[in-house]
């Protein structure tokens, strides 16, 4: 179980002033999704959690500051999928997955039978179980998202931090991964998802925290947060949200006028 808390989180990345007063708290057992459009800082939101970036203010994982927690300790406990990571040398999906486990093994051992079972479950739960022999580089994009959440399963961490894990999936796959990450999180999980489409955000999610120009606009259940007005402010478009049904449905019907 993880608990991450962030107070006054602000991060200046070169001369840009990229988040400020970023207050929030995460609890294990839920799915939250991190919207806002293109630059706002979603993905340095969720880098500052894993100390990938220099933060101000305070960010702790079960009341430590991340930065503080060896590197190995910190791949344990909250796993990562970066946004639209690139793969530079040729290796087999299976051995992408294995990759996962490293913060578990000690140096210059071997996988066991543990890590084994973890590097197949991963694999059969993001769908690649038939792509673990071919070259991760030669696969095609959603293939490769899929052998990379793999990677980020199966280190079997109690957090899992997922940038964008619905780009370039088919809309079938985008439906497999929503309802892993919601399963992770009804397992005791805490799972933060940086996500575009509004649709299946407001679908999955417990919890929607509006990133708009590095500040929190909104943050609460989707029903909530996602109305016309706040579409209409952060992303500058116009749109319908019906709320009748299950979860809300938005339709973006055009650019809001100027
Ligand atoms: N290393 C850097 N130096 C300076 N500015 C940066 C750096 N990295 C990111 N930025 C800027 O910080 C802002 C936030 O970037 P970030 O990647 O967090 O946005 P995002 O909300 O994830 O966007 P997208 O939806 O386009 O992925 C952007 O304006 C970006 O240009």
């Amino acid at each position: 179980m993880v608990m991450l808390t962030l107070s006054d989180v602000g991060v200046t990345l070169g001369r840009r002033r990229v988040l400020s007063g970023i207050d929030a708290q995460f609890a294990p057992g839920s799915l939250i999704g991190i919207v806002g459009p293109n630059g706002a800082g979603k993905s340095t939101l969720a880098r500052a959690m894993l100390a990938l970036v220099p933060t101000e203010g305070r960010i702790e994982i079960d009341g430590v500051a991340p930065a503080a927690l060896p590197r190995r300790e910190l791949a344990k406990r909250i796993a990562y999928l970066p946004q639209g990571q690139s793969l530079h040398w040729p290796l087999t999906v299976e051995r992408l997955v294995e990759l996962g486990r490293l913060p578990h093994l000690a140096p210059m051992s071997h996988v066991a039978a543990t890590d084994r079972h973890a590097i197949e479950r991963a694999m059969a739960r993001a769908d690649v179980l038939d792509l673990r022999h071919r070259d991760a580089t030669e696969l095609s994009g959603g293939e490769r998202a899929r052998a990379l959440l793999a990677r980020a399963l199966a280190v079997e961490a109690p957090a899992l931090i997922a940038d964008e894990p619905l780009a370039s999936l088919d809309p079938g796959h985008q439906i497999d991964v929503m309802e892993l990450l919601h399963a992770e999180a009804s397992a005791g999980a805490l799972v933060i998802a940086v996500l575009h489409d509004l649709t299946m955000a407001a679908r999955y999610c417990d919890r929607l925290l509006v990133v708009d120009a590095g500040r929190i606009a909104a943050d609460g259940p989707p029903a909530a947060v996602l109305t016309p007005a706040l579409l209409r402010t952060v992303y500058g478009v116009e749109a319908s949200v019906e709320t009748g049904g299950v979860w809300p449905a938005v339709t973006i019907l055009g650019r809001a006028p100027d």
